[in-house]
C-alpha cells in the first residue's frame, strides 16, 4: 500500500483542480544515519497533458531488434500469468554497482576511437571491460567494409556478452586536408625539405615527398608565402611555388606527416579561409556514407566542421525520413571559427555537441581553446544536450604507458566541469596502449567526480528554463527538484522511468550527486543515454501502473544485488510526472 499526496494539475488551467493528501509517511534523515519512519513510499503525483500519456497506453512495451539485446546480462522473471519480465543493463554497470556501491559508479561517460589498435573482437572486449560507452569511427578513415566489420563487431559483443556500447559515426566533412600518403601510415618532413602539395590523382605508391590535397581549389587558392600548416602546426611549410596543379613548399617545421592531416594555410599571420566557408560542411562522399550509417543503425552521427544549424536541421529531417526508427541522434562538432560564431543555434538545433580540439586548435589561438571548452560545455548543459570534450587528452599514452601530469590535469579538468563524456582518439585508434589509455580516463573521472561530492560542490551554475510548452515545463520542474530533493536528502539513487529518454536528460543536467537509473523501454534509447552524464541506462519492459512498475523493477534489480531492502530513492516518471520518495521493500 502506498500513501500519497497527489496534486492533479489539468492541462487546460494552471490551477491545481484537485487535492488530496492521504496520511503522507514522514521520513526522517539524520547525518549518515538515515531513519525510514512510517510508511515507506511518499508520492508528489503533477499530472499534466493528456496527449504524452495517451501515447503511452498504445505504446507500453517498444522492442526494437536494433543491435544489444544483452541476453547474458538479462535476468527474466514471471509477472502474473503470461507477463515474462527481463530487464537488460550492460555487464560493467552491473559488477561496478556491486562492486562499489551506488556512490562509486563513474559518471563521466567515455569514448573510444576505434582504429587499426582495436578494431579486434577481443580488443573492442577489452575496451568495453575497461568501460568504453561508445565505440566511434571516423569516416576519413578506413573503408566502407572495415568500418561495417568494426560495427558487427560491437554488436556481436553487446548480444553476446551483455554489453551495451553504442556506435558513433564522425564525417569527414570537406575541409582542406591531405590524401592517405599512398597507404604509408606516417611520412617525415625534414627541416629545408622541398615537398609537393597536388590536386593531381595519383596511383600508389605517391612519388617521393608527393602530397595529395583532397581540395580542387587548392592550387589556386594558396599563394607564394603562404605557410601551409599540417595538423596546426605539427608541420609547417612555406609556399615557394605553384606550378598548375603543384603547389611546391619548403619544410619550415619538420615533423610527421599522418594520412589525411588536415591543412591550413595562413597568410599575414592569419587563417585564410574565404574558401572554406564555401565548402559544403556534408560533402557528397558525407552524404553516402551518411546513408551507411543510417542503413546500419549507428547510435550517434558526429557532423564534422559544422558552421550553422541549418546543416543540422536539414540532416535531422533526413534523417528522420529515411531511418527506421528516426532515432539518430546528430552530434554537432565545434571546430571551426564559424562554429564558434553560430554556437547557441548550433546547439540548440543539435541532439548533442563535440568540443574537437584538434581541428578547434588549428583555427583559433591554442591559448583560447580552454575557455572556448569551458564556454562550450556550460552552454550544452544550459540547453540540456551532451557534451563531448575530444582531442589529445592523453596523447603521450599514444606512445607511452602513462600519461604525462599535465595531461592527467586537462582530463581532470573535464571532469570537474561536469563534461558529459570524454573522448580517445589516437590513443586508441592506433596507440600502443589502449586499453592503459581508458583506464587513466577512468580512474581520473572517479576521482574527481568522488572529490567533487565529498566537497559538496553543489555548483550554482544557473539552469534556465528550457521548456517550450506546460507539459514540458511540468518534467523540467518535477527533475530539478527531484535531483535536489536527492542531493538534500542523500538518496541512493534517482530513477527515471522514461520512453524516449528526455525525462532521464533533465535529471543528468541537474548533475545530482547519486547515480540516476534510466528505465527504458527501447534498446535504441537505452544506447543513446550512454552518452550521458550520471545515467545508467536499462532496458525494461513496463506499464502506466508506476506502483506495478516499482515492484517490478526492485525485484528484477534485488534479484540481481544491484540494489537491496532499505535503499532510498526517488523515483520520476514521464508517463505519471510524480516524484516518489520511497525505500526499496
Ligand atoms: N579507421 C582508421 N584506420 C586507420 N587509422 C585510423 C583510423 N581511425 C583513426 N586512425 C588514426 O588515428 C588518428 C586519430 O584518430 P582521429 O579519428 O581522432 O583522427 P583525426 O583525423 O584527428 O580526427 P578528425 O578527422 O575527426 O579531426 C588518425 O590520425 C589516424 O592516424
Ligand atoms: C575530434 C576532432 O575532429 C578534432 O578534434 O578535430
Ligand atoms: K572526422
Ligand atoms: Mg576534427
Amino acid at each position: 500500500m502506498s500513501h500519497a499526496i497527489n496534486f492533479f494539475v489539468s492541462s487546460s488551467s494552471r490551477s491545481p483542480s484537485n487535492f488530496t493528501i492521504s496520511r503522507p509517511s514522514v521520513f526522517v534523515s539524520t547525518g549518515s544515519l538515515r531513519l525510514p519512519v512510517n510508511k515507506s513510499l511518499r508520492t508528489l503525483v503533477v499530472k499534466a497533458s493528456t496527449s504524452d500519456l495517451d501515447e503511452w497506453q498504445t505504446s507500453k512495451v517498444l522492442v526494437t531488434d536494433n543491435g544489444s539485446g544483452g541476453v547474458l546480462s538479462s535476468v527474466t522473471q514471471e509477472y502474473g500469468s503470461n507477463n515474462v519480465a527481463s530487464i537488460e543493463v550492460d555487464t560493467v554497470t552491473e559488477s561496478e554497482l556491486k562492486e562499489n556501491g551506488f556512490r562509486s559508479t563513474r559518471r563521466t561517460k567515455l569514448i573510444c576511437t576505434i582504429g587499426p589498435a582495436t578494431c579486434g573482437f577481443e580488443q573492442l572486449e577489452a575496451l568495453a571491460v575497461e568501460g568504453m560507452n561508445v565505440a566511434r569511427i571516423n569516416m576519413c578513415h578506413g573503408t566502407r567494409e572495415w568500418h561495417q566489420m568494426v560495427i558487427e563487431r560491437v554488436r556481436r559483443l553487446n548480444e553476446e556478452k551483455g554489453f551495451a556500447v553504442a556506435i558513433m559515426m564522425d564525417t569527414e566533412g570537406s575541409e582542406i586536408h591531405m590524401g592517405d600518403l599512398g597507404g604509408a601510415s606516417s611520412a617525415k618532413a625534414e627541416d629545408g625539405e622541398i615537398w609537393n602539395f597536388t590536386v593531381r590523382a595519383f596511383d600508389p605508391p605517391l612519388p617521393e615527398r608527393t602530397i595529395t590535397v583532397n581540395y580542387d581549389g587548392f592550387a589556386e587558392d594558396v599563394k607564394v608565402g603562404d605557410d601551409l600548416l599540417v595538423d596546426g602546426g605539427m608541420v609547417r611549410f612555406e609556399v615557394i611555388e605553384k606550378i598548375g596543379p603543384d603547389v611546391k613548399c619548403l619544410c619550415t617545421d619538420p615533423g610527421l606527416l599522418l594520412p589525411r592531416a588536415n591543412l591550413t594555410f595562413w597568410r599575414d599571420g592569419k587563417l585564410v579561409r574565404e574558401r572554406n566557408a564555401m565548402l559544403p560542411t556534408i560533402s557528397s562522399k558525407d552524404w553516402l556514407d551518411i546513408d551507411f550509417g543510417i542503413a546500419e543503425g549507428v547510435d550517434f552521427i558526429a557532423v564534422s566542421f559544422v558552421k550553422s544549424a541549418e546543416v543540422i536541421k536539414h540532416l535531422k529531417s533526413y534523417i528522420k525520413a529515411r531511418a527506421r526508427d528516426g532515432d539518430i541522434a546528430v552530434i554537432a562538432k565545434i571546430e571551426s571559427i564559424d562554429s564558434l560564431r553560430n554556437l547557441e543555434e548550433i546547439i540548440q538545433a543539435s541532439d548533442g555537441a563535440m568540443v574537437a580540439r584538434g581541428d578547434l586548435g588549428a583555427q583559433i589561438p591554442l591559448e583560447q581553446v580552454p575557455s572556448e571548452q569551458q564556454k562550450i560545455v556550460q552552454l550544452c548543459r544550459q540547453l540540456n544536450r551532451p557534451v563531448i570534450v575530444a582531442s589529445q587528452l592523453l596523447e603521450s599514452m599514444i606512445e607511452y604507458p602513462i600519461p604525462t601530469r599535465a595531461e592527467v590535469a586537462d582530463v581532470s579538468e573535464a571532469v570537474r566541469q561536469r563534461g558529459d563524456a570524454l573522448m580517445l582518439s589516437g590513443e586508441s585508434a592506433m596507440g600502443q596502449f589502449p586499453e592503459k589509455a581508458l583506464t587513466v580516463l577512468r580512474n581520473v573521472s572517479l576521482r574527481i567526480e568522488r572529490r567533487w561530492r565529498e566537497q559538496k560542490r553543489h555548483e550554482v551554475i544557473e539552469l534556465p528554463s528550457i521548456a517550450s510548452s506546460f507539459s514540458d515545463s511540468i518534467s523540467e520542474e518535477i527533475c530539478n527538484s527531484a535531483a535536489k530533493m536527492a542531493n538534500n536528502l542523500e538518496v541512493d539513487a534517482l530513477f527515471v522511468y522514461t520512453k524516449n529518454g528526455h525525462m532521464a536528460s533533465l535529471l543528468s543536467r541537474c548533475r545530482p550527486d547519486c547515480p540516476i537509473f534510466a528505465f527504458t523501454t527501447a534498446t535504441s534509447v537505452r544506447r543513446r543515454l550512454n552518452l550521458q552524464w550520471g545515467l545508467m541506462p536499462f532496458r525494461l519492459n513496463y506499464s502506466d501502473d508506476m506502483e506495478s512498475n516499482l515492484n517490478k523493477t526492485f525485484s528484477l534489480l534485488k534479484a540481481r544485488g544491484m540494489i537491496k531492502s532499505g535503499d532510498l530513492i526517488i523515483a520520476v516518471s514521464d508517463m505519471l510526472q510524480s516524484i516518489q520518495v520511497m525505500n526499496v521493500p
